[in-house]
């Protein structure tokens, strides 16, 4: 199977050309309806045609979140299927807010789901959670390489409870999450201009200093606007890694709906902010 240039190679070049900005496409119910819209599949359908009309040519990754999609059954999903292809089509990487995790053989058809280039979700990388252990991954890792996709691994999260997990000291006295990150520098090590194999690494965290960040690969760092952190925090949490954060911005852009002109000046604004702040750090 022939695939794509290495998606690290894509995302370097998308951030570069368009600054690193993620906006998420989640179609809370509270936002559906405090954008005028019925709580329902049609809801659905016009809030993230909308989101993808107005912002896939410009922002270097969307990232839909599944779960908002699944909640609508089948009929929920072929609108994800379709917003997936018309933001690729538009020019944003798409990177598939699925978190899986399995056992490996129950993880290859995950794989399967999202990362096979003849998959009708085929995104350009997906989010998986690491804790049924790292190496259950590499069905996912193995189909990734093939097909020129990428994958977020779940190593520092943003959210407060993620810490009884990824703090965890282990017995060589090393926590969970740096283990994480230091499996992710193995797969990224000699690519480039960037890896292809990322971590999830919260923007709300405060400093992250104890930890290497230096993974030559990605860091997806969600927490701004809605979750408190903002784009000033990005320097103070990252340090010198801070050039290769990809981070998301979900519901503090899409409040700005339903009109385009408004969302897409809410993105420029995080966008302009983040580049301000990583250009002088
Ligand atoms: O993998 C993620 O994207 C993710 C990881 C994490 O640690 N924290 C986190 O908030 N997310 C996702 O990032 C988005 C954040 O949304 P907002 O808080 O609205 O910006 C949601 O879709 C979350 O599911």
């Amino acid at each position: 199977m022939s695939g794509l240039e290495p998606f690290g190679a894509r995302l370097r070049r998308a951030m570069d050309e368009r600054g690193p900005l993620c906006v998420g496409i989640d179609p809370h119910a509270s936002l559906l309806a405090e954008w005028g819209l019925n709580d329902d599949v049609a809801g659905l359908e016009r809030f993230s045609r909308t989101v993808v009309e107005a912002l896939a040519d410009r922002v270097a990754v969307l990232k839909p979140q599944s779960a908002f999609f699944e909640r609508f059954g089948s009929r929920g999903v072929a609108v994800l299927e379709k917003s997936v292809a018309e933001a690729r089509a538009a020019g944003a990487l798409v990177v598939m807010d699925a978190k899986r995790g399995d056992i490996g053989s129950t993880m290859a058809a995950y794989a399967e789901s999202f990362l096979h280039k003849d998959a009708p979700l085929f995104s350009d990388a997906l989010t998986v959670s690491p804790y049924l252990g790292y190496g259950s991954l590499s069905p996912a890792v193995a189909l990734a390489r093939e097909s020129g996709a990428g994958l977020f691994v779940l190593a520092l999260t943003s959210n407060p409870e993620g810490g009884e997990v990824q703090h965890a000291v282990r017995s060589d006295g090393r926590n969970i999450g740096a283990t994480m990150l230091a499996h992710l520098s193995a797969e990224n090590a000699g690519e480039e201009p960037l890896g292809s194999f990322g971590a999830v690494v919260g923007a709300t965290l405060g400093d992250l200093s104890s930890y290497d960040l230096d993974i030559n690969g990605p860091l997806l760092a969600p927490g701004i606007g809605a979750q408190g952190a903002t784009p000033a925090d990005l320097p103070r949490v990252f340090g010198r890694a801070v050039r290769n954060v990809v981070p998301n911005v979900s519901r503090g852009v899409l409040r700005h709906g339903p009109d385009a002109v408004t969302l897409r000046d809410a993105a420029e604004r995080f966008a302009e902010e983040i580049r301000h702040t990583v250009t002088s750090s």
